[in-house]
């Protein structure tokens, strides 16, 4: 009979017996991959995780002890094993988040999905558990290789080092990737300690055969036990953890549910912090998966589940478009070097990285240490791109602003993913890297429209050697060109409609100029006139905007971006400071984190449709001014 459907808290599966576990890991991942790739979602850190979170239930109890997922995007089973069995709507509005959610269970902590934040939240939770007299309530925080390689986690970890009395078991889920193979020392340092596993087995055969042959054997397995301990600081220098005052327990087969769950068990028991190395395989037990050699299955969308290849091909996107043109600038730029943040393909770097290998760094999950690198390499005569996710982009901005701008480095940055995304949820959205550089001394900033203004723009952004240069794009297909049919200055006209005297200047920033397009034929059928254009370069505001505002009863500027701090409220700024008495509308994302659902669903929530800022302009036309 199918265990899984009489799992409806954890208490259930501490209920189960241990002959049973193997079963219901089965039955986790046959549901994982039938739903999943209906919807869409993390495939393949979920399938590397079923044990490891059936023995994290069974051994902690939640939400008494708090088991804290770093990233939180291989909490699937942890839904499923809290009374989540619904993954129909997975990541979709009024779904399951894909990621942890207060909002759908206690036993939800940590939603932000930005990593390497896990092990700050859980040395935090243990002190607060000791401060108020619940230090008998454990912490467990599953953080992954890649998460690994984030500099947070380790000063969480030099922090959790000091509570030597705080119950903290920190599992390091090593699948040895993050999308692609981890990078770097801490990826090497985790592969001796894998390999100890083979010392580990003889060490196992050893205690079982060796200590039951009377005292010669017992003497024999005791050498062997010092030799195991030699052997280790010789092959895997235990050093790294243990020399930080933290206890190791493993490597452990994480596949092995019996033996994830003594060695959580044994951690537990130590009382004070301890780390659980298990090492799994992303993408277990589907072989679409494990013969995914690009990432796993790390995100799939709606896929066929027998082949697992995917129901819709991908379209040539922004990405596609920056991955080319990077190329082409590899060519004839010698000095041209790349960087990511372990998004190497995400980010579109795979073909430059087959075309100029060295020129090439994957810094691992360490967004940070790209930015202040990449100045470093522009101090050394390099020009680098850095090339990340706008809404990761928020945690390096002190090495944007300190260790590029002031330093007049020619760094280019290059934003995927800006704007809404949204089903991703609140923390992937890339709505404030306009808002934050905004602040940035010598900054200048490209919001393209389209395949000819991307390519524009990058091209002229690696031209600038004494300031930061920020590109910044949306996710997804590209919509069509949209060419100018006249410039005003450097403001390229999309659209141009004469009508009565109430003239409205439509601003579209990037992939919102389509939308300022047609917003500007929408006011001119009501018999307005009205002018759409695209600055292209938005920071900082060019003179020759603040003049085009000044031609007109009122103008609109319409971002992909939070409205706070953003473009429309800058152009506002530098057209008082310019006297410019012009009335100008700021439309964009409000001051809100925004809950998972579709890029449309969100844009049409928040009436950044053309036809509502239409008529939320012609309102405020229409309505005397007081
Ligand atoms: C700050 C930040 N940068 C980049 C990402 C994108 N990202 C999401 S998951 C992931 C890889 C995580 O690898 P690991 O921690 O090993 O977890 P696994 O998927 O292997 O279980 C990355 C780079 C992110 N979520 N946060
Ligand atoms: C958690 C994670 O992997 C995210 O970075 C996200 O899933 C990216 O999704 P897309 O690459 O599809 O935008
Ligand atoms: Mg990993």
């Amino acid at each position: 009979m199918a265990l899984l459907p009489g799992i409806s808290s954890p208490a259930d599966v501490r209920a189960l017996r241990p002959a049973q576990l193997e079963s219901l890991a089965t039955e986790i991942r046959a549901f994982l991959v039938d739903s999943v790739s209906r919807t869409g979602g993390h495939l393949g850190p979920n399938l590397g995780v079923v044990e490891l979170t059936i023995a994290l239930h069974r051994v902690f109890e939640s939400p008494r002890d708090t088991i804290v997922f770093d990233t939180g995007h291989q909490a699937y089973v942890h839904k499923l094993l809290t009374g989540r069995s619904d993954f129909s709507a997975l990541r979709q509005r009024g779904g399951l988040s894909g990621y942890p959610s207060r909002a759908e269970s206690e036993h939800d902590v940590v939603e932000n999905s930005h990593a390497s934040t896990g092990l700050s939240w859980a040395d935090g939770i243990a002190k607060a558990n000791e401060l108020r007299g619940a230090a008998d309530r454990h912490v467990a925080v599953v953080v992954g290789d890649g998460a690994l390689t984030g500099g947070m986690a380790w000063e969480a970890l030099n922090n959790i080092a000091a509570g030597q009395d705080r119950r903290l078991v920190i599992v390091v889920n090593d699948n040895q990737r993050s999308y692609a193979p981890t990078i770097g020392g801490l990826a090497a340092h985790l592969t001796t300690l894998r390999t100890t596993r083979s010392y580990e087995n003889v060490l196992a055969w050893g205690k079982r055969t060796l200590r039951r042959s009377g005292p010669p054997g017992r003497l024999a397995y005791e050498a062997l036990h010092g030799l195991k301990k030699g052997i280790k600081d010789v092959v895997a220098p235990q050093g790294m953890f243990e020399d930080l005052g933290l206890k190791y327990v493993g490597p452990v087969d994480g596949h092995d549910v019996r033996a994830v769950e003594g060695a959580l068990a044994r951690a537990k028991a130590f009382g004070g912090p301890v780390i659980v190395h298990v090492i799994t395989e992303k993408g277990r037990g589907y072989t679409p998966a494990e013969q995914d050699v690009s990432d796993r299955f790390h995100a799939v969308g709606v896929i066929h589940p027998e082949t697992g290849l995917p129901i819709a091909p991908s379209r040539f996107g922004w990405t596609s478009v920056f991955a080319d043109e990077m190329v082409r600038l590899g060519h004839r730029r010698p000095d041209l070097v790349a960087i990511t943040a372990a998004m190497l393909e995400p980010v579109g770097l795979a073909p430059f990285t087959s075309e100029f290998p060295s020129r090439v760094f994957d810094v691992g999950i360490a967004e940070q240490h790209a930015v202040a690198s990449a100045a470093g390499l522009a101090f050394g005569g390099m020009h680098p791109v850095v090339a990340v996710y706008a809404t990761f982009l928020n945690r390096a901005f002190d090495q944007v602003l300190m260790d590029v701008a002031l330093h007049k480095a020619g760094v280019t940055f290059v934003l995927d993913r800006a704007g809404i995304t949204g089903d991703d949820g609140a923390s992937h959205n890339g709505q404030w890297d306009m808002s934050l550089l905004r602040l940035v001394p010598g900054l200048r900033l490209a919001a393209p429209r389209d395949e000819d203004t991307l390519r524009a723009a990058l091209q002229a952004a690696v031209e600038v050697d004494d300031a930061p240069t920020v590109l910044r794009y949306p996710k997804g297909p590209l919509p069509p060109r949209l060419p100018a049919v006249d410039q005003l200055a450097e403001l390229d006209v999309l659209g141009r409609h004469d009508g009565d005297e109430r003239s409205v200047l439509v601003v579209g920033v990037g992939a919102m100029a389509h939308t300022a397009t047609r917003v500007a034929e929408l006011l001119a059928a009501e018999g307005c006139t009205a002018t759409a254009v695209d600055p292209r370069w938005v920071l900082p505001v060019p003179e020759s905007l603040v003049k085009a505002v000044g031609d007109h009863t009122c103008a609109v500027v319409i971002e992909d971006g939070v409205v706070e701090g953003g473009v429309g409220s800058m152009v506002a700024q530098h057209c008082a400071a310019a006297g410019v008495r012009t009335p100008v509308h700021p439309v964009g994302i409000p001051l809100r984190f925004l809950e998972h659902a579709s890029r449309a669903q969100l844009v049409e929530s928040l009436r950044l449709r053309a036809e509502d800022i239409a008529h939320d302009a012609l309102r405020r036309l229409d309505t005397p001014a007081h």
